[in-house]
């Protein structure tokens, strides 16, 4: 079975992707780590050197690799991967999808703490302008991640949580 962590970039995807993984004896396939490997680039150097459109096509041929490639594992995407083509609706199709549903303040804490030149689209901006890109990206991609499988809702969303949803869906 694949499983698909879905959320805004800071709700935890990947922090909670490998310990799931990990619990499940599963593959854990981290999307932006995999696109970098297959790019021989950082996300920022492809964001960067290729711009946000061809991002979103490498990132969709990476999904549809990935999906070829295992046949158990834990897909943690990155946040934007289930907005663009019909990414929502194959995810879907290969496995059950879980969204990570945690609130916009929270989030801003942790992405303040962490490094943003990571993360091309924070890169360069003050705590204020990350909390109103979130606000605002939100607000387009929640029509997405509203079609996951199964919806968990932060501040703290623990792997024994996940793993009962998983067990009942
Ligand atoms: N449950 C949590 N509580 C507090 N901080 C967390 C939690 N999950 C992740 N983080 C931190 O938040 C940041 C983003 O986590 P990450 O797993 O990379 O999210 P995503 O892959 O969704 O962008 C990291 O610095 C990570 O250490
Ligand atoms: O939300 C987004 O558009 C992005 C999220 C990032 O992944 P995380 O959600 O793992 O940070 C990464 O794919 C890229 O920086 C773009
Ligand atoms: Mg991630």
């Amino acid at each position: 079975m694949l499983i698909f962590l879905i959320g805004m970039m800071g709700s935890g995807k990947t922090t909670l992707g490998r310990q799931l993984a990990e619990r499940l004896s599963y593959t854990f396939v981290d999307l932006d780590e995999y696109l970098e490997k297959r790019e021989g680039r950082t996300i920022a150097q492809l964001f960067e050197q290729e711009g946000q459109d061809r991002f979103r096509e490498l990132e969709r041929e990476a999904l549809e690799a990935v999906v070829q490639e295992y046949e158990h594992a834990v897909i943690s995407t990155g946040g934007g991967a289930p907005c663009f083509f019909d990414n929502m609706d194959y995810i879907n199709r290969h496995g059950k999808s879980c969204f990570l549903d945690v609130p916009v303040e929270e989030i801003t804490k942790r992405l303040m703490a962490s490094d943003l030149q990571v993360r091309p689209l924070l890169a360069g901006k003050t705590e204020a302008e990350i909390n109103s890109f979130l606000v605002k990206t939100l607000g387009l991609r929640k029509q997405f991640y509203k079609q996951a499988s199964i919806i968990l809702q932060g501040p703290a969303i623990g792997v024994e949580e996940l793993q009962i949803l998983l067990n009942n869906n």
